[in-house]
């Protein structure tokens, strides 16, 4: 079989190392009871090999690269339509799953943002993630606050997941190999439905607060916030780095009641 040529507008570095896929499959913890799990860009399947020798989970692949998908549908005949060529930004999760599932994958690092907020916005049903990331995103989604990584993506992954760092990954185990630094994170996700406050608003306060992460958040808030009535609110003289996920939340409700 040929082998697939990376193109570089797709973000294909294939990985070269089996004993690192081995450990980033055995990074999933399938006994969370979900029953199907989903690589997003299989490439030329180095982790699909290992996702599909274990029997506690249906494995289904996305890539959005043809030559990819017509090289996989050689190597997995017996994969049919859990098979997929098309852009995992579009996937429609509830057609295409029955229940809980995991994401798995050594992602395209041009659209990581992107993926990440996809498994957000899908978040009912994705119960956990076990992928590669450029190492820098890995640490922006891993920060605790107080740190300077800390940030937008931080909170909102950490409203809904529990997110550790799992391992680094060195550029030379892939081909071509990337020009940073990658490491593998996992989402597990935590046992919160509602944030407990007006979620729209939340979203528009750490966006606010980040968006100008110099200022104090009395500053970086002046359009969302009701300056006469929070003159007393001391998380308002703070830094948005400074406030936890679920500072956050009570500053929302402390806006939310003084509007
Ligand atoms: C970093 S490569 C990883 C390939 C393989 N998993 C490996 O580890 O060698 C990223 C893969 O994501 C695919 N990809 C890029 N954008 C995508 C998208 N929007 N949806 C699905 N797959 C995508 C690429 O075609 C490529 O196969």
């Amino acid at each position: 079989m040929s082998l697939v040529r990376a193109k570089k507008h797709l973000g294909q570095h294939f990985l070269t190392d089996k004993n690192i896929a081995a450990k980033i499959v055995d990074a999933l913890h399938p006994e969370k009871g979900y029953k199907q799990v989903l690589e997003v860009g299989p490439g030329m399947g180095i982790l699909s090999d290992f996702l599909l020798q274990k029997t506690d989970y249906e494995t289904f692949l996305i890539d959005i690269d043809t030559e990819s998908y017509e090289f996989l549908q050689k190597k997995y005949p017996q994969l049919g339509s859990r098979l997929i060529n098309a852009d995992f930004l579009e996937l429609d999760f509830a057609a295409t799953f029955a229940g809980p599932i995991a994401v798995i994958g050594n992602f395209p690092y041009n659209i990581s943002s992107q993926i990440l907020f996809k498994i957000l916005d899908n978040r009912q049903q994705v119960s956990e993630v076990v992928g590669m990331f450029q190492k820098e995103v890995a640490e922006r989604c891993t920060a605790k606050a107080g740190s300077k990584e800390y940030g937008i993506l931080s909170v909102f992954l950490q409203s809904y997941y529990k997110v550790e760092y799992l391992f680094t990954v060195k550029a030379g185990v892939f081909n071509p190999p990337p020009k940073v630094l990658s490491a593998v994170i996992r989402l597990t996700r935590n046992e919160v439905t509602e944030l407990g406050c007006d979620e729209k608003l939340f979203w528009q306060v750490v966006k606010a607060g980040f968006n100008q992460r110099r200022k104090t958040l009395r500053n970086a808030l002046s359009s969302l916030i009701n300056k006469e009535k929070l003159t007393d609110e001391p998380m308002l003289e703070l830094r948005a780095e400074r406030l936890t996920v679920n500072d956050f939340v009570q500053l929302t409700n402390n806006i939310s009641a003084s509007r």
